[in-house]
């Protein structure tokens, strides 16, 4: 019932036009997310359906989990947890190309520009992520926040499921490399310059991009954890001697990185033409197909490398 009355609100709230942060908070007082503790049947997972905008929509990792807890985790396979990877390629592409939908709009970044303190975009995030923090969202191991400071707890019960990870795995958080590139390097490569004064929906475009490469960069820790229980002879010896480059060696595909990075740049190109219906072979697309290509190259999969790493070197304490 509340949920019914939530998911109303939430709806109703997107579509008079209000911005991500006004239609949560006017959706969840806390007395509902208080009133929500009862409900004990994945809460966040069921949320994550109504709405993308405030909730995660890859609903693998909880297939990798129950994979893996129905036996010695032998049922969770690599070629499950890269086909997780796979789809959230789908999610990146989509996020780029709503992000590209506005020009930069500069204000959005601007630390004077509204009476709180610090940017738009960070307000934006700091809240956001203190709502998801509540119903969960922190509780999934891949996902870490941008804001980590004063995260308010979760108030949804903890999933039964054993975990999969090792604990060492809620130690690795990477976002201010993620929050580095995406903004300094990446955003350059694929929205125009100009304003069309949408501040606040380019700040939730933004995270919403941030997000969805975090949680893909941090799977690296499942990638790992699986690389790990197929072949713990290779990696132990490497792991005891803090070997990081034989590590970085040990997880390292090239064939299947050339293949990602084919395979995210025709994505791009699909889901991103212009659509008339008179191909005139303009060939236009709303995310240049190669900067998608070079996200992958140069960023997404060499941080993933970084964070398999980082969890291999902590998996045996
Ligand atoms: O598929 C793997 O084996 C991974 O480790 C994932 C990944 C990637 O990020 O896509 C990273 C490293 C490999 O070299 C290939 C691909």
């Amino acid at each position: 019932m509340v949920l019914c009355f939530l998911c109303i609100r939430l709806k109703d709230g997107f579509a008079e036009g209000k911005d991500l942060v006004v239609t949560a908070m006017a959706s969840m007082g806390e007395d509902q997310i208080c009133a929500l503790k009862d409900i004990r049947v994945h809460l966040f997972r069921f949320l994550s359906g109504i709405s993308d905008f405030l909730f995660v929509d890859e609903k693998i990792p909880e297939k990798i989990q129950k994979a893996a807890a129905n036996s010695n985790s032998n049922n969770l396979t690599l070629d499950e947890v890269r086909e997780a990877l796979i789809r959230q390629e789908d999610t990146i592409v989509f996020r780029l190309i709503q992000r590209a939908n506005f020009p930069v709009n500069s204000p959005t970044y601007d630390e004077k520009f509204a009476s709180f303190s610090g940017s738009l975009l960070q307000f934006v995030v700091k809240e956001t992520e203190a709502l998801q923090s509540k119903v969960g969202r922190y509780e999934n191991p891949e996902e870490q926040p941008f804001s980590p400071e004063n995260l308010p707890p979760s108030l949804v019960p903890p999933q039964a499921d054993p975990p999969v990870l090792h604990p060492a795995a809620a130690s690795i958080n990477i976002n201010e490399k993620i929050w580095d590139f995406y903004f300094n390097q990446l955003l350059p490569l694929f929205a125009v310059p100009g304003d069309d004064g949408n501040y606040a929906s380019t700040a939730s475009s933004d995270l919403d991009c941030l997000q969805a490469i975090s949680r893909r960069i941090h799977y690296g820790y499942y990638v790992a954890e699986v690389k790990f229980k197929d072949a713990p002879q290779d990696y132990e010896p490497a792991i005891r001697a803090q070997d990081r480059e034989g590590l970085m060696k040990l997880l390292t595909f090239e064939a299947v990185e050339e293949m990602v990075k084919k395979r995210v740049e025709k994505k791009a190109a699909v889901f991103g033409q212009d659509v008339c219906l008179v191909d005139n072979g303009n060939g236009k697309y709303k995310v240049d197909p190669s900067v998608v290509s070079r996200l992958y190259g140069e960023w997404i999969m060499p941080l993933t490398k970084l964070v398999q790493v980082e969890y291999l070197l902590r998996r045996l304490d």
